[in-house]
């Protein structure tokens, strides 16, 4: 570049009226979706053995470490890419960050509420989880929870090994006919339903998301809360443990039921408060409980284990072989299948990554990438950004996925670590701004336009993909007489339309002094004053911040 400025300083500042220059960058280095390979994975904890098999004999290498103190977990978990989990690991904050190559966490069973989702979606990590291997074997503890309450059976087991014969003391109570409340009507609520509708009881219950008119179809009727409580001899809960589940059966709401209720929770510990159903269970309020969970597991304070009328297991609903073997394999596929790009299943925090897995969504999804990477150079200077707005056009929306997309283009730094399609939009949340998107219908055209907002001024691309491949149509108005495909080295700048200027940049100017060959060249269709234009180049040039200078310094020139 001091080169060229030497030799063509003269053409350079009489035909220069560049206001900046902008970006070359390298489209094929970084696709910042999360297919990026597991090639070391962590098992912490027992998971059926084809987990490990199936990992195995799909090159990655797997290491099995159980009962591993939070210390050791931190201290180790930086050597693996994946880490595969039950419900005993907890997977905190402080685990996820300090996983500096985790990509995957995969938890073989259900719930995923001892894994920090949010930490993990800021750092790009997805968590996936295998929901319905599990189903049929916590349905099953749950009705044989139901049973044991209904005939002591439990209880009038430890009095047969103490050597007594007591027929009194276990009188129990048919379910026949019985109501049973079903809070939380998804896939374990529906497989209990089902189950216990053939002892003859009426299932009746309450889920903010199940349809009342679903749940019909397999003998559910929905109701509210406060109508539920006190129709039910029966409650049994399958909700995730959040915020809104936590303490959802209380003081309040056993006070609501009949007295005598039998409530059992084989979902997560808490959905019942622990300290109001043991109040519950001295007044007489609660006729029993059968527990598989608790808030603290194995728990410290036994007084809700030890109490005679609750029968407790520890944690078992998953624990069958059949669960096991499907839990393991599943996690197992899913991991495989996410690594080789072939499809993501099961993943919880990472929807926008769903769709990418086609061949179609991938090259929108390079196109968000690349455009947002196009403004991001245009508007270096400028930042930080208030406002990003995705609108697509065309016959199907991908205007989430793009949004996405287009955020990773706008805030990525470096190729290696940063935002992803996972924690483009927290990240953008975190850092301020606001993000928007919309799909108008159209049989004519198919492009995605992105529009960014910096300091008061509004910049925007237009793109496309065209025969698979991501092209660039509009920049900042300017519209391109051919589309710019959106790949290899790209040098934008913007300058007075003037044949002396393109010949100082190209042919005999700096690049050429610069040693880059000139491979594709695109002018806007408008003749404006000043207009964008898109070369692409052959290699890289190493000081982009020099040739920056030189256009500056032109600019200042009146010509
Ligand atoms: N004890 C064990 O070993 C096992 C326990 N589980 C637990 O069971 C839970 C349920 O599992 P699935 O049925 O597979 O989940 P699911 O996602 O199919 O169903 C959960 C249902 O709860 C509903 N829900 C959410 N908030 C609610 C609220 N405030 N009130 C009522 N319903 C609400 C949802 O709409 C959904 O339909 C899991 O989250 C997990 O914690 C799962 C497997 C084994
Ligand atoms: O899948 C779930 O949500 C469970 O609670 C099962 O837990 P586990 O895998 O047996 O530790």
């Amino acid at each position: 570049l001091t080169k060229a400025k030497k030799a063509s300083n003269t053409s350079l500042l009489y035909s220069f009226s560049i206001l900046s220059v902008y970006l070359l960058y390298d489209l094929k280095k970084k696709l910042a979706t999360c297919s990026a390979l597991i090639k070391r994975v962590l098992i912490s904890e027992s998971v059926d053995p084809c987990c490990k098999t199936i990992l195995q004999e799909n090159g990655i290498e797997v290491t099995e470490k159980q009962q591993m103190t939070k210390e050791e977990l931190i201290a180790e978990i930086q050597n693996y890419d994946g880490l595969v989990v039950r419900s005993a690991t907890k997977v905190t904050s402080d685990v996820i960050n300090a996983g500096s190559n985790l990509k995957i966490i995969g938890r073989a069973g259900t719930g995923v509420d001892n894994v920090d989702v949010d930490a993990a979606t800021k750092r790009g990590i997805i968590v996936m989880n295998t929901p319905s291997g599990n189903t049929i074997s916590a349905a099953e503890l749950t009705c044989a929870l139901l049973m044991s309450l209904s005939r002591h059976i439990p209880q009038a087991v430890m009095s047969m090994k103490d050597g007594k014969w007591d027929r009194k003391k276990f009188m129990g109570a048919e379910l026949y006919g019985k109501v049973l409340g079903i809070v939380g009507l998804g896939r374990i609520g529906k497989e209990v339903a089902t189950r216990m509708q053939s002892f003859g009881m009426t299932t009746i219950g309450y889920d903010p998301i199940t349809p009342p008119e679903v749940s019909a179809s397999w003998g559910v009727e929905q109701m509210s809360l406060e109508e539920l409580w006190p129709q039910c001899d029966y409650i049994t809960v399958h909700t995730p443990l959040m915020p809104s589940t936590t303490g959802l059966l209380n003081d309040a709401s056993f006070a609501k039921c009949k007295k005598g209720v039998k409530v059992v929770n084989c979902a997560r510990g808490g959905i019942i408060d622990e300290a109001a159903l043991l109040r519950a269970l001295e007044s007489g309020q609660c006729g029993g409980a059968g527990l598989d969970v608790f808030v603290e597991e194995p728990p410290k304070d036994r007084v809700l284990v030890n109490h005679p009328n609750v029968i407790s297991c520890p944690h078992l609903g998953a624990s069958t072989k059949e669960a096991q073997a499907r839990c393991g394999r599943d996690i197992a596929l899913q991991i495989v299948d996410m690594a080789t790009g072939k499809a993501l299943v099961g993943a919880v925090n990472a929807q926008v990554l769903v769709n990418t897995f086609s061949p179609d969504s991938h090259q929108w999804i390079r196109l968000g990438e690349s455009m947002g990477s196009v403004l991001k150079a245009c508007t270096a200077s400028k930042q930080p950004y208030s406002q990003v707005h995705v609108t697509s056009l065309g016959k199907w929306s991908n205007s989430p996925n793009m949004l996405s997309a287009a955020v990773v283009g706008l805030l990525t730094e470096g190729p290696q670590k940063g935002p992803n399609l996972v924690n483009a939009l927290p990240l953008a949340a975190e850092t301020g701004i606001t993000v928007q998107t919309d799909h108008k219908d159209s049989n004519e055209r198919e492009v995605c336009v992105l529009e960014v907002s910096v300091n008061g001024s509004s910049y925007t691309a237009v793109g496309s993909v065209q025969a698979g491949v991501p092209v660039l149509l509009e920049l900042n108005g300017s519209v391109f007489r051919q589309p710019v495909p959106l790949t290899g080295h790209l040098l934008f700048f913007k300058a007075s339309n003037s044949t002396e200027l393109l010949l100082s940049v190209t042919g005999k100017g700096v690049l050429a002094a610069a040693g880059v060959l000139l491979q594709s060249f695109s002018a806007s269709t408008v003749s404006s004053a000043e207009q964008w234009y898109c070369m692409g180049i052959s290699s890289l040039l190493g000081d982009i911040g020099a040739l920056k200078s030189l256009a500056k310094e032109a600019a200042q020139l009146t010509v």
